[in-house]
């Protein structure tokens, strides 16, 4: 496979079993193989999309002395401003050419995850940007539901397997900044080679170039989206639950030729992630003399716990 496939929501949630059991068999081959799939008919629409691009880069914009008030010491950058250079890729000593801000899950003050969970943060320079996030966040988090749904039928569970376990789920929503490049970056990228920690991963702003996905052959090919598409990819939590029939595709994103360095990159990924009790054993149906399991059993929480260690974003 050497593009990324393109698949249509609007076929799972129509009432059309032909539809949907094509949409279930498109997405699961496209995760069986590339990791990736370009998913039309989300529940994003353009208006919010820009004034959220419009809201991050005000943010971005701010002078860093007003950034770095945001940035909150403690919590793993969990929630708030994470300055440039912070997060490096596991293995990497060289931090990522980038800034990020997060928001996280919005839950009820008096449910147990108001404890767990660190608040959001405010920025009062802008008066709408935590509204918007907000609203991102949620039509976000209904896309990866119904995502999820048609991948619980591809793996032969029920469709709601998920719904319990994302719901107030630690999912974190990540506007990215990839600042001009002023100087060599000697052996530093705007992201190094990864695989995303989650279950699954929603990105906004995948329609330029940069992003590159490995395939089976090694070999980068560019994933790039149409304007209506949101690029869409299964992270580690859910390649372990699956004994890595699902697969969580390395990927980077590349600096720009020389004559581009000048030109900032925004990115907006939705990093979907379960209750951190949430038990990742891999799946006894996706276990036999073909594929014996391939993971030890871990919650969701020690993972992510174990994994911000190895991103530096947490001591
Ligand atoms: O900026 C992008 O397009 C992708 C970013 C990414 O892969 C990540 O933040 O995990
Ligand atoms: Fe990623």
């Amino acid at each position: 496979m050497n593009t990324i496939p393109s698949v249509n929501l609007t076929d799972f949630l129509s009432n059309d079993p032909i539809k949907k059991q094509k949409f279930i068999d498109e997405i699961g081959h496209a995760y069986e193989n590339i990791g990736f799939v370009a998913l039309k008919g989300h529940f994003l629409d353009t208006e919010l999309v820009d004034s959220l691009y419009s809201e991050i880069k005000n943010f971005f914009d701010l002078p860093t002395e007003i950034k770095e008030k945001y940035e909150i010491p403690g919590i793993g950058g969990q929630r708030g401003y994470v300055s440039f250079g912070k997060e490096s890729a596991k293995g990497k000593k060289e931090g990522d050419l980038k800034e990020f801000w997060h928001f996280g899950q919005y839950v009820d003050r008096n449910s147990k995850y108001a404890e767990e969970y660190p608040a959001n943060v405010s920025v009062k320079e802008l008066p709408k940007f935590d509204e918007v996030g907000k609203e991102t966040y949620k039509m976000l988090e209904k896309t990866a539901k119904y995502v999820l749904r048609s991948l619980a039928l591809h793996l032969g569970l029920e469709e709601t397997y998920f719904d319990n376990y994302i719901k107030n789920g630690n999912s974190i929503l990540r506007p990215i900044h990839y600042p001009p490049i002023k100087t060599e970056p000697k052996g530093a990228e705007r992201a190094a080679a990864h695989g995303d920690i989650n279950l699954i991963t929603l990105l906004m702003g995948a329609q330029g170039k940069g992003l590159q996905v490995q395939n089976h052959k090694g070999e980068w090919i560019d994933a790039i989206a149409e304007p209506d598409e949101l690029m869409i990819n299964v992270g580690d939590m859910l390649s372990r639950h699956s004994n890595n029939k699902l697969k969580s595709t390395i990927h980077r994103v590349t600096n720009p030729p020389k004559e581009m360095w000048g030109t900032s990159r925004y990115s907006i990924p939705f990093f979907m992630h379960p209750i951190s009790d949430m038990k990742l054993d891999v799946l006894e149906n996706c276990i036999d003399e073909n594929n014996p399991k391939q993971f030890d059993d871990i919650t969701s929480g020690a993972f992510l716990d174990e994994r911000l260690r190895e991103l530096g974003l947490k001591k």
